[in-house]
């Protein structure tokens, strides 16, 4: 092995490594600096989804925490007013009232203007979010990431921050403002009254605020600890209502049995919670209780001063209101920073997810991708899905030459569909390449790669969308096209069944979604297909993408019924004439005219030739083949001798 392909080599193991964990080490810590930086981007995120939203919200927090202040203020100056009369100074009474009438209307309104502005910016950052994640994920042009549990998990934990996170930490900030104001305001004004009630303020709130300091770090790392547990008590609840499962849940009765399991994490998940409300019960009391009798003691030393002439009723009034706005602008802060933190940590994962690196290397410049001319080539191709996986390919060559039809045979588990998905380019080999007319894939745009390419998977996709839809969906440039999708449906021997549908290709294949239904309309309930009978859209699906140089065909009758996979494999020779194809299956009578038919044991292609060299050959293939023309030769004559040639035929 040259070194230079040794060296594509290991970065092609360390992408694909990357590729299944994702970047584990940024953005998940809670350091200073990475908060810091989510803070920014959080703010930035905002700014960008709403700026006007923003911008109002930014100035009602900054008016609403100074408005306690204010109110502090003028009451002061009216008792002091009404106390010593015009000796006291000041604005009029009849002004001091209007302007005390005015703040507290304000202070009654804003949060609810605030409530309007932070509705407006938060639909604006789910909009912008949902795009950002989103359309990350779009770009993986791997699959190497959805088929690993890490990344998936953290994908969950992304798509939670980004409904909640960036409007939380936004909320959050504006909220810290407004009270860090407020807390500042009242303590301006106390100062001017009394620079020792200001530090008699500040103690009394000191007790709670170091005691909810403690609280809210052991929130967050609640938090995190029983996030596993959240998810899954989601999976048990996802579980129970899900479509799929209930046929499995109901016959086997395990419903009971995931409530269990499903109310045992809640009760886990409970108890956590409940010993750390009582802990903060236990700690919050006494001290709050502690900076009460600070506050009492300060009134009380206030009001004595206030006999002897020294303070006046107005600052009195001020002492009060400034304690308790104080404390409670403070415990407010701290609150509102603990939710902050929290989301501040759940945006990590959505920034890992956004700023994941490609999970395939591709070329800056990458080779062209012409129309296939000679064929595709995979030369020595090795393959495994982790670093410490076990091989799953083990050294395959194989040719598709162009214009011909291979046909790869093996039993479960050996490897075939792996290799459908390093042909579509979804990973990379380990060692070895696969090459398109000689070059290699990986020096190809995968984009454009696949866009010359047809496929079938094994575990195609029911789309929810009307019948025209699902075929349409093979080529997007002709997906309003009704002739192209009715042809690609007569392709496939969708097209009787597609027009026996209620509204025929504008009919809506769907159990989860209504047909018609606008806006509090219940609508109609949408058609449900066989399992056989979305295999044939599938296979329209694949047909709708005329000209594609490579067809990949993998089990693509294994739900028809007998006559309807005759039909479909006549259609499909048909069809495949002249184009060069891949097709899996293990109906081995459907692969018997392939031009080529490998055998694939165990990631090893241990046998290849044409249905009659192989069946010569007495091997796996003719095996295979002689169990199989067997069983239809028993189903045919009473003791099933000399049926096999007959059988074979039918096959
Ligand atoms: N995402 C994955 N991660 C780890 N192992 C996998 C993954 N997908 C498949 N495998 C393993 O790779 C091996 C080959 O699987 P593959 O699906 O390619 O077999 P197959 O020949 O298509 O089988 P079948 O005939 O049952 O469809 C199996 O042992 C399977 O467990």
């Amino acid at each position: 092995m040259s070194g230079a392909r040794e060296s594509r080599e290991e970065r092609t193991g360390q992408e694909n490594r990357k590729g299944r964990a994702g970047d584990t080490a940024r953005g998940r810590t809670g350091g200073a600096r990475a908060l810091l930086s989510r803070t920014a981007e959080a703010l930035a995120l905002s700014l960008r989804a709403g700026p006007v939203g923003c911008l109002c919200s930014a100035l009602l927090a900054t008016v609403q925490g100074l408005l306690p202040a204010g109110i502090a203020l003028l009451t002061k100056w009216l008792l002091d007013r009404l106390q010593h009369g015009p000796a006291a100074g000041g604005p009029q009474p009849l002004a001091l009232v209007a302007g005390l009438a005015l703040l507290t209307t304000l202070y009654a309104l804003l949060p609810q203007l605030s409530e309007y502005a932070q509705a407006r910016l938060r639909r604006g950052i789910v909009l912008v979010v949902q795009d950002r994640l989103y359309g990350a994920v779009n770009r993986f042009t791997g699959m190497a990431r959805f088929e690993s549990p890490a990344f998936l998990d953290r994908l969950r934990l992304a798509q939670e921050a980004a409904v909640t996170a960036p409007e939380r930490i936004t909320a959050s900030l504006f909220a810290v403002v407004q009270q860090s104001l407020t807390v500042a305001g009242l303590i301006t004004v106390l100062f001017t009254i009394s620079p020792p009630m200001t530090l008699i303020t500040v103690a009394a709130a000191a007790p709670v605020l170091l005691v909810e300091t403690a609280l809210s770090r052991e929130r967050a790392r609640m938090t995190l600890s029983l996030s596993p547990r959240n998810r899954r008590q989601l999976f048990y609840q996802r579980m129970l209502l899900d479509l799929a499962a209930v046929k499995e849940i109901r016959l086997f009765g395990l419903g009971g049995f995931l409530l269990r399991r499903m109310n045992d994490e809640t009760r886990v998940i409970n108890a956590a919670e409940e010993r750390l409300d009582r802990r903060a019960l236990l700690r919050q009391a006494p001290l709050t209780a502690l900076g009460t009798v600070i506050a009492a003691g300060g009134l009380a030393w206030m009001i004595m001063a206030a006999a002897d002439g020294r303070f006046t009723i107005g600052d009195v009034s001020a002492f009060i209101a400034s304690v308790s706005g104080v404390q409670g602008a403070l415990v407010g802060m701290l609150l509102q920073g603990a939710g902050a933190y929290q989301a501040l940590l759940l945006l990590g994962h959505f920034t890992d997810v956004t700023t994941a690196g490609p999970d395939l290397p591709v070329r800056r410049e990458p080779l062209p991708t012409g129309p296939l001319s000679r064929g595709v080539e995979l030369d020595d191709v090795w393959f495994r899905y982790g670093d410490d996986g076990p091989w799953v390919l083990r050294g395959v060559s194989l040719t598709i030459p162009y214009g011909s039809s291979l046909a790869l045979v093996g039993l479960n588990g050996a490897g075939k569909s792996t290799l459908v998905k390093l042909l579509c380019r979804l990973y990379d080999p380990v060692r070895g390449a696969i090459r398109w007319d000689g070059t290699d894939l990986r020096d190809m745009d995968p984009g454009r790669l696949r866009d010359r390419i047809s496929a079938v998977f094994q575990d195609y996709v029911e789309y929810d969308f009307t019948a025209a839809d699902n075929i349409g969906l093979g080529d997007l440039a002709h997906h309003g096209e009704l002739d192209r999708i009715v042809a690609a449906a007569r392709a496939a021997d969708a097209h009787d069944l597609v027009s026996a549908l209620p509204r025929g290709y504008a009919t809506l294949l769907s159990r989860v979604f209504t047909e018609g239904s606008g806006e509090g309309e219940a609508g109609e309930a949408g058609v449900s297909l066989s399992g056989g009978q979305w295999q044939r859209l599938a296979l329209a699906r694949a047909m709708m993408r005329e000209g594609r140089d490579l067809l990949i065909l993998d089990e693509p009758s294994a739900g028809l019924d007998a006559a309807a996979e005759e039909r479909v494999h006549r259609r499909l020779r048909a069809y495949r004439a002249g184009a060069t194809s891949l097709l899996i299956s293990h109906r081995l009578g459907a692969v018997r005219r392939a031009d080529r038919i490998a055998v694939l044991e165990e990631g090893r292609i241990t046998e290849a030739g044409s249905h009659r060299e192989l069946m010569r050959r007495a091997g796996t293939y003719a095996r295979l083949f002689t169990i199989q023309a067997s069983g239809y030769a028993d189903a045919h004559g009473p003791d099933g001798t000399g049926e096999a040639e007959e059988a074979e035929e039918r096959c």
